[in-house]
């Protein structure tokens, strides 16, 4: 059962009389639920096009009249139960627990022996519904066991929302806001566990106040990099929106990402899609690693639902992408190279450049850029780095960029054959008039966890803007990497 048994406080303290837990009730979702659905029947999968958006916690101060804490998570269904022969939503009340050990650490909320994931993850949508009103919330279908529970004292419900208060009287409560110490900081010492699982914030919904969930979307979570951002972004505590649109086929079943359910969307719904997650989860960041062609209909978009972006994707009209993106008065980082250590080199070479314009006046330029067959387009990398040599008094256009495809040239260059599929291999050569000098500046990369956890640092850069409400701009990885993003 569900019983607060103590809150240890710590030294300066506020009086809370009451502790009030609030769990909104299903937002029906034009998209249907991320999480799998079974089952055949038409109808059945109508009924079940219904999602938990989201739960919060919140803890008044009656007496005082103000909320002192709110913890929001996710608590997406996770169970379907079959219930009299008809499937019914399990809304997953462990998320509620998991929220609860994210409160602050010296806030402690004992749990009873019963108060488990099994007793918890019991409570039906029905049975909350049905005997809310009648003033009985059930647990495990045993009927009155909250009334049961001490100190509960009583609840108001509404159709979408069911509250119910714990006299928790003499409970005292840590002042959480501390001089110096942002309130952000101080609610959460332990920040990546708790950036890990806050959850959905449904803005805009339950006409609740929005919160601080760290969400992010990626399009296209089916693609090789929109798929390793999405597990290096929960890897780091991020959470995945359960939505991404897609260029290419439209699987049924939603994509399981490292245990987060995606579900893939064609972009004939982009609009759709994007307006329900600009409702649903604020604060949230959009990822694109996409195709040329897509770069500035999507960028466009996502200032048209004034989502900040990061667009690692390479190519399309970039000069159009800078100036719409800055005109939008919408945060974005736009950068077509991600990984960290290339892009401290190419910060390198645009100091060189500004510091010595035109010391490689009279010398030659190859470039040489190695990727997977299946890349559609020249190295973007290279092409910024290769602005530098030309102020660096290069006689060099972009078109002069070789280009190389096909495996046998990159087996001979020294790709390994297992990164065929997936590499980066770089070489600027420079040779002096009289080929007496060469410079040879080369950044080879196997895989893409470099670009995946430049693009986290990235979105979090941004969260960090967002959250300091500083200007509203469009910053590149240079910038990002300034910020100390470095690690
Ligand atoms: N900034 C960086 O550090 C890096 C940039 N890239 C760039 O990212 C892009 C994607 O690369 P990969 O993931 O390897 O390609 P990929 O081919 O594996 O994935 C691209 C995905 O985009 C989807 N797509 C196509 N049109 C779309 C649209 N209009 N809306 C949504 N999705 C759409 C496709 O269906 C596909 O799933 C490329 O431009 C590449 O150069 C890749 C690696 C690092
Ligand atoms: O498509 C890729 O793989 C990559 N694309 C980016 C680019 O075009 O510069 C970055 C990196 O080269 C990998």
């Amino acid at each position: 059962m569900f019983k607060i048994n103590s809150i240890n406080a710590s030294s300066r303290k506020t009086q809370v009389t009451q502790i009030h837990i609030v769990i909104d009730l299903p937002v029906f979702s034009p998209l249907g639920p991320p999480s799998q659905i079974s089952g055949s029947n038409i109808r059945q999968k109508q009924n079940l096009r219904r999602q938990v958006s989201h739960c919060h916690i919140s803890m008044h101060n009656i007496r005082e009249k103000r909320k002192v804490q709110c913890v929001t998570g996710s608590a997406l269904m996770r169970n379907w139960n079959l219930q009299g022969g008809k499937q019914v939503p399990t809304l997953c009340l462990f998320s509620v627990r998991e929220f609860i050990e994210n409160l602050p650490q010296d806030l402690k909320v004992d749990f009873h022996e019963d108060s488990t994931r099994m007793s918890l993850q019991s409570v039906t949508l029905t049975s909350l519904v049905s005997h809310s009103h009648l003033g009985l919330i059930s647990l495990n279908s045993s009927s009155t066991a909250l009334q049961q529970q001490q100190p509960v004292k009583g609840f108001v419900c509404c159709p979408r929302r069911i509250s119910f208060s714990s006299a928790a009287g003499g409970l005292e409560w840590p002042q959480l806001k501390q001089p110096g110490i942002s309130s952000r900081a101080s609610r959460r010492p332990n920040r990546n566990v708790a950036e890990r699982n806050l959850g959905i914030r449904a803005a805009g919904m339950d006409g609740s106040e929005p919160s601080s969930e760290k969400y992010i979307m990626i399009n296209d979570c089916n693609g090789r990099m929109g798929r390793a951002v999405a597990e290096a972004a929960i890897g780091a505590g991020l959470k995945i929106a359960p939505y991404t649109i897609t260029g290419g086929p439209v699987p049924e079943e939603p994509l399981d990402i490292l245990g987060s359910k995606v579900k893939v969307c064609g972009k004939e719904r982009r609009d759709e899609v994007l307006d329900l997650v600009r409702k649903q989860y604020s604060g949230l960041v959009m990822v694109d690693y996409t195709v040329p062609d897509a770069v500035n209909e999507n960028a466009e978009l996502y200032c048209k639902y004034n989502l900040p972006f990061v667009m690692g994707t390479s190519g399309g009209d970039r000069e159009r992408l800078l100036t719409f993106a800055r005109s939008s008065g919408n945060y974005a980082v736009i950068a077509p190279q991600m990984g960290k250590q290339v892009v401290a080199f190419q910060a390198a070479m645009e100091i060189m450049a500004k510091e010595f314009p035109g010391a490689f006046s009279g010398y030659k330029l190859e470039v040489t850029e190695s990727h997977q067959s299946n890349k559609l387009d020249t190295s973007g990398t290279a092409k910024e780095i290769v602005k530098s040599f030309q102020k660096l008094g290069l006689d060099f256009n972009l078109d002069q960029i070789g280009m190389v495809r096909d495996a046998d040239s990159q087996i001979a260059m020294g790709v390994p054959s297992e990164h065929l599929g997936g590499h980066a291999f770089h070489t600027y050569r420079l040779t002096s008039p009289d080929n007496t000098v060469e410079f040879k500046f080369e950044h080879n990369v196997c895989g893409r966890s470099i670009y995946a956890q430049g693009t986290v640092d990235a979105v979090l850069f941004l969260m960090k803007k967002i959250e300091e409400k500083s200007e509203k701009k469009v910053f590149n990885m240079i910038d990002v990497l300034h910020e100390g993003a470095m690690r």
